[in-house]
């Protein structure tokens, strides 16, 4: 295949053309990278005097626990405590422990930050302390000793920092409180907002896991959609409302997400700034817009609350601190400057709820617009379909299929009508190989596979020949705790003390950090074909990407002329490996990327490996 190379770039690369999107699905947050090690900590939206209310907690020799509403709650946001009995005529310690999410990571290398608040519901005389550890098997690998007295009837906050002395390999470990059972026999202790945090990437406060934020960092996206699909909430009920998920987390009551677990909403809205600020991206937020499901949408005339509550929402993103209560409400938990803030998505996925998206749209976005004039607004039904006034700028486009269906459509942006209007693929995965079961179980994927991540790839030589309109892409869903999720294939799987990054981040890598300034236009690939390039250049590092999607079984030789030199010595990083290879817990490391030296010359030759994605960097003399 001889491909020419046009000298005069067609358009620009936008910014945000490669990013990540998130939600709490699969554990991505809670049990993920948010870096609370302690699952079930405040007991939120259980049912007390149940077993499930204790859900990852359990009894140690002989204690009785169970989760109460508490008569003198915490606080409003957290009504549930759990009450230790201990019983007369026990020995030894006797308490309770927990088994973090599905493991806990214990590493000699870090210290732990452990703490809780207890209270005597009445008065006693007791008088002595509880054993804090992390253990396995009652071998403590970290101890520390807290002082307990009898006489605080008030919730007392305690904390304590653990060392391990050793980091054993396996991840099934416990956080536990104890006592002994011999002198403290009757004594009757309510516990509530228990925490054990583990360092934190960029040592943040209430901060995200060190090697799951690293990994993500190390995609070099540039945007980070939040707080979700459709985790911002399906239902009224089930809404995601940013107020609750700020301030003091004794007053974040959490909330039933949408993938089947609770949301502890610990990662709220300012954590996600943070994360923003952290990984130097910046977000997409959406709000949450009256949807329903099966279309039961808010009637236009009960919107203008929500609409308010998306402005107050914006406010404490970008508000100025001296005109806005929610941007002092920013500045008064520690950050007085406005965060970075320029697409917000009006819902998710309403094309579920299209109809009553016309009138959610038209008073979401022509209020928003009026009181944010420099904000740009994603609508998220189909391009055009149905009509919205006002007409919106920009469209977030979802879809999920087979690897073959992203190959045949490799060319799907290039027929779309240029008119001002600007798509972001806010979610696309090749997640089945059956076409007439994508989202069954027939051929359904557990992770990426190299055919799937190089169908995705040959997709995405289509955004960059169309990033005139495509102004951003990001792969979904982004993460999958192994232990307990709800959707595959998902970009970086994990568990309690690995990350397994797929086929497809690396592919998403690749094109992330290979990605130009500027388009040049080629040879156009044969359409429906197996082999696909895309050449962009970089003017300021004054150097050419070329990358090459290669879906056939069989090695593709290409000729590329340049219209301009460039110096011999550059480099190729390629992905590649047979068909049905995943990265996955037990072949991590299946498919990594590589990277050779390559020579060039203003005519080169360049054979792209079977099922493969590669990169290619040229520098211009
Ligand atoms: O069942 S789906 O609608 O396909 O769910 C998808 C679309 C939704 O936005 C996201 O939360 C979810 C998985 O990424």
């Amino acid at each position: 295949t001889m491909i020419m190379v046009d000298g005069t770039a067609s358009h620009a690369i936008p910014p945000l053309l490669y990013g990540q999107m998130f939600e709490d699905i699969n554990h991505s947050g809670d049990g993920g990278i948010y870096a609370e090690l302690l699952q079930n900590r405040a007991f939120q939206q259980v049912t007390p005097n149940t077993t499930a209310a204790l859900y990852a907690w359990s009894a140690i020799n002989g204690a009785r626990i169970n989760v109460i509403a508490d008569p003198s709650p915490i606080s409003s946001a957290l009504p549930n405590s759990l009450q230790l009995i201990i019983p007369q005529g026990t020995s030894g310690q006797v308490g309770f422990g927990n088994e973090g999410y599905y493991g806990i990571q214990v590493n000699s290398e870090w210290t732990y930050n452990a703490s809780f608040y207890y209270k005597f519901s009445a008065a006693s005389a007791f008088d002595g302390a509880a054993t804090v550890t992390l253990q396995s098997m009652g071998e403590a690998y970290a101890t520390a000793s807290v002082p307990i007295s009898g006489s605080q009837t008030a919730w007392k906050q305690v904390a304590v920092s653990l060392t391990p002395t050793s980091s054993p390999a396996s991840t099934a470990n416990n956080f536990t409180v104890t006592f002994d059972g011999s002198n403290a026999a009757g004594q009757t202790i309510d516990f509530a907002m228990f925490s054990l945090f583990p360092p934190t990437f960029k040592d943040r406060e209430n901060g995200l896991r060190i090697d799951l934020a690293t990994t993500l960092s190390e995609m070099k996206p540039s945007f980070f959609r939040l707080p979700g699909g459709n985790n911002l909430g399906q239902t009224w009920a089930t809404r995601w409302q940013w107020n609750v998920t700020v301030g003091p987390l004794i007053n974040r009551p959490g909330r039933m997400g949408d993938w089947g677990y609770v949301n502890t909403d610990g990662l709220g809205l300012l954590e996600y700034m943070y994360l923003c600020e952290d990984m130097e991206i910046e977000p997409i937020m959406a709000v949450w817009a009256g949807y329903s499901l099966n279309d039961e949408s808010l009637p236009e005339d009960e919107l203008a609350t929500y609409i308010q509550a998306a402005i107050d929402q914006i406010n404490f993103v970008i508000g100025d601190p001296a005109t806005n209560e929610y941007a002092a409400l920013r500045a008064s938990l520690g950050h007085p400057d406005p965060f970075r803030l320029t697409y917000v998505e009006i819902g998710n996925e309403d094309f579920f709820g299209s109809e009553s998206y016309i009138y959610r749209w038209k008073d979401f976005a022509g209020i928003l617009r009026a009181a944010f004039p420099h904000l740009r607004f994603i609508a998220t039904t189909y391009p055009f379909n149905p009509i919205l006034n006002p007409a919106p700028e920009l469209y977030d486009n979802h879809v999920y299929s087979t690897p073959d269906y992203f190959v045949e459509n490799a060319f799907y942006y290039d027929a779309y009508e240029r008119n001002g209007t600007y798509y972001f693929q806010g979610e696309y995965a090749a997640i089945s190989t059956n076409a007439a079961d994508v989202f069954g179980s027939l051929g359904r994927l557990m992770y990426p596979t190299v055919q799937s991540s190089v169908g995705e790839a040959a997709y995405m030589i289509g955004f960059e020949r169309n990033a005139d309109i495509v102004f951003a892409t990001s792969y979904a869903p982004l993460l999958m705790n192994v232990a307990n999720y709800q959707w595959s294939p998902n970009l970086v799987a994990f568990d309690a003390s690995r990350v397994y990054p797929s086929t497809s981040y690396y592919a998403q890598q690749l094109f992330s950090t290979h990605r130009g300034t500027e388009y040049l236009p080629s040879t156009l690939p044969t359409y429906n074909g197996t082999l696909y390039w895309s050449v962009t250049r970089n003017t300021t590092l004054r150097t050419v990407y070329i990358k090459v999607v290669n879906y056939d079984a069989a090695p593709a030789s290409m000729t590329f002329a340049l219209p301009f030199e460039v110096a011999s010595a550059g480099l190729v990083t390629v992905i590649t490996g047979s068909a049905d290879t995943s990265n996955s817990p037990t072949t991590p490391d299946a498919v990594v990327p590589t990277t050779f030296k390559m020579t060039f010359a203003q005519t080169f030759n360049y054979t792209a490996p079977a099922y493969s994605v590669s990169a290619l960097t040229a520098y211009l003399v």
